[in-house]
């Protein structure tokens, strides 16, 4: 399977002095599976010059491995495990992913680790302290944040209220904002899993592995994701187009449904839930429960059409995000309500 890499973040917040990465030359037509092994392998070996070193507080050192102690384990994803780990006092959320000879697999951790680097200068996306590539595996430090969306659901058992997902979709729609006009990448899992805060509120995208390049403001190549966050012309067997960042319109505004109303919103098997996206009028916020403009925003980011979805400008412009962002609204202590209330 091809891969549509941005690349150039390997160690870019690792030196800051460092002079900017030279420019990524465009991706040459190929036959995709030869060209990804050998990409990746290039990828592979660039990433290695930046291993082994960690930036704290500003200053990057060498470290090794063995350094880093292991606290107890934050989850599992589909590539790999995240930990959390103390390093000379610091406390770090670790992701190890096997190396894998699967070129699919390893351009997905390469890509994870391309924009978590890449978007160090970014304050919604989940900092990088450094990495390590051992001829096992590859572990990305990161900072450690309390929980992600998902996890904050099932916790806690109930919806989140409107003032806090208006602060949670500044922050998110900033960081895909960042991603697409900083570095033409477009996310392409947006959903509650990938959604971080930490326990001063601070909300944060995380988890680039299937992010995409975008060539002409558009993405080119089919990547696996979760199909249940997937705007319905990325699941369309007919639709053979490329897509745009208004894809992950759509599965935010499907994300913000689920964290409005405490579950999501379709049911039935998998194939149903798909069938449902491909087919069914998109889902609502009902008026009676939520105010006339997030019910509006979150139909305009619904729409079937994708050229009917407002692109990032149009969506940091609307009036549901204008008014959160003057509002003072104070997530840290709703995060530690809530937290305290599920113990
Ligand atoms: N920096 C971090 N701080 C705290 N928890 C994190 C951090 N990064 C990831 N996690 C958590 O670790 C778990 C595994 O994350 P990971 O990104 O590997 O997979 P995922 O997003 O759950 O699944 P998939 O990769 O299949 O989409 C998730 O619960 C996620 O919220």
């Amino acid at each position: 399977m091809d891969r549509d890499f941005a690349l150039g973040g390997f160690g870019m917040n690792l030196n800051m002095n460092q002079a900017a990465a030279p420019p990524v030359p465009a991706p040459q037509p190929h036959h995709p599976s030869r060209a990804s092994t050998h990409n990746v392998q290039n990828l592979l070996a660039q990433a290695e010059k930046n291993s082994g070193f960690l930036t704290l507080q500003g200053l990057r050192r060498k470290a090794e491995i063995k350094e880093l102690e292991f606290v107890e384990d934050i989850g599992h994803g589909s590539c790999g495990t995240v930990s959390k780990c103390s390093y000379q006092s610091v406390t770090m959320a670790v992701k190890t992913m096997p190396r894998t000879s699967n070129s699919y697999e390893m351009s997905r951790i390469l890509m994870d680790l391309d924009v978590i680097c890449l978007s160090f200068d970014c304050p919604y996306i989940v900092r990088c302290f450094g990495y390590f590539i051992t001829a096992y595996d590859v572990r990305v430090c990161m900072e450690c944040m309390a929980t992600c969306l998902d996890r904050l659901l099932i916790r806690i058992q109930k919806p989140i209220p409107e003032n806090i997902i208006g602060k949670l979709s500044i922050s998110i729609i900033k960081a895909l904002h960042y991603l697409k006009t900083k570095h033409q990448i477009m996310h392409r899992d947006v959903k509650p899993s990938n959604i971080l805060l930490d326990w001063s509120g601070v909300i944060k995208l995380c988890d680039f592995g299937i992010a995409g390049r975008l060539i002409e403001s558009r993405a080119h190549s089919k990547q696996a994701g979760c199909p249940l966050y997937m705007g319905p012309e990325r699941l369309d067997p007919n639709n053979m187009n490329s897509y745009d960042i208004r894809s992950d319109v759509w599965s935010l505004g499907l994300t913000l449904v689920e964290l409005a109303t405490g579950h999501y919103p379709y049911a039935g098997t998998e194939f149903d839930m798909m069938s449902k996206i491909l087919n069914d009028e998109p889902p609502r916020l009902s008026p009676d429960h939520f105010s006339p403009d997030f019910c509006d925003l979150v139909e305009n980011c619904l729409q079937r059409d994708p050229t009917m979805r407002p692109n990032y400008d149009q969506l940091l412009a609307h009036p549901f995000i204008t008014h959160h962002e003057q509002l003072d609204t104070d997530v840290e202590e709703w995060f530690a309500d809530v937290m305290g209330d599920s113990a």
